[in-house]
């Protein structure tokens, strides 16, 4: 295992009409090939503005972000970015949605065709091939995750970052997206940045969990190895007291030790 994302001794203060507000502190953190880490705080701490840093969309006010050894400084192929409003393009069909992301990433190199299969490809691997001729709207909310997934895998980031993909599904699409995408990344093995306000989202899906202490001035309370083998089950894994634990422990962060008093009305 090699260290792939790291960030190290990152600020990042913005400014606002009310003065400079210092949103993240003295972040540091170093991610493997592979790992699946989850970032987890209370609304407000500061999870989208680390995966931001991470994207190359937001740049760090001091210390540096680097992904494979080069400095972070704007977005790029190599790390996808899954949003929690998929952020298709309504007009273009599932298909051309993703056909558009791989010409970005491998337009200049390959022929139409080759990218044709790169994008049936991806379709195929989150179970979409079946709505690749309709646009957006004919879809349901999971569906049209499920597309923006595929577009993301399919440019073959190093690195593939989700601010909270599964944020606005029910609790069923969200289940299933859930396991969909754990078996996905035990196919590409892909490595993963998830920001989520779920603990069992967190439990299930990690290898590591990022806790967040509140802000302003945020930073990294504490990170959590959840060593439990995979494939995870989430049936099984409800009485498994290694799971049950982790659970324990994210919750007593965020709700004894980063309690958060309802804010005056
Ligand atoms: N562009 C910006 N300008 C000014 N302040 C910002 C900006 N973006 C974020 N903030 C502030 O930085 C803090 C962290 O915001 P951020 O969206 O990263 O939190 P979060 O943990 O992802 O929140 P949530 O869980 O509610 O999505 C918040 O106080 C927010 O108001």
């Amino acid at each position: 295992m090699t260290a792939f994302i790291e960030v190290q001794s990152a600020d990042m203060v913005f400014n606002t009409q009310k003065g400079r507000f210092h949103a993240l502190q003295n972040i540091n953190l170093t991610i493997e090939q592979g790992e699946f880490i989850t970032l987890i705080g209370h609304s407000g701490c500061g999870k989208s503005t680390l995966l931001n840093l991470i994207a190359g969309l937001l740049p760090t006010t001091t210390g540096v972000v680097l992904c494979d050894g080069r400095e972070v400084n704007a977005p790029g192929p190599e790390r996808a970015v899954v949003f929690q409003n998929h952020s298709l393009l309504p007009w273009l069909s599932c298909f051309d949605n993703v056909y558009l992301g791989v010409e970005s990433v491998f337009g200049s190199r390959e022929k139409k065709p080759q990218l044709a299969a790169r994008a049936h490809a991806a379709l195929d691997l989150v179970g979409m091939s079946h709505a690749s001729a309709k646009r957006p709207h004919e879809i349901s909310g999971g569906m049209k995750q499920r597309i923006g997934i595929a577009r993301a895998l399919a440019m073959e980031p190093k690195v593939l970052l989700m601010d909270e993909p599964f944020g606005a599904l029910d609790a069923l699409t969200r289940a299933h997206l859930q396991d969909e995408l754990l078996k996905i990344v035990a196919r590409t093995k892909s490595t993963v940045v998830m920001v989520t306000h779920d603990v069992d989202e967190a439990v299930l899906l990690s290898n590591r969990i990022v806790m967040m202490s509140n802000g302003p001035a945020a930073t990294i309370g504490e990170i959590l190895s959840v060593d439990l083998p995979h494939p995870r089950n989430r049936v099984e894994l409800a009485e498994n007291p290694r799971y049950v634990s982790c659970r324990k422990a994210v919750l007593d962060f965020l709700y004894t030790r980063q309690a958060r008093l309802p804010e005056a009305a």
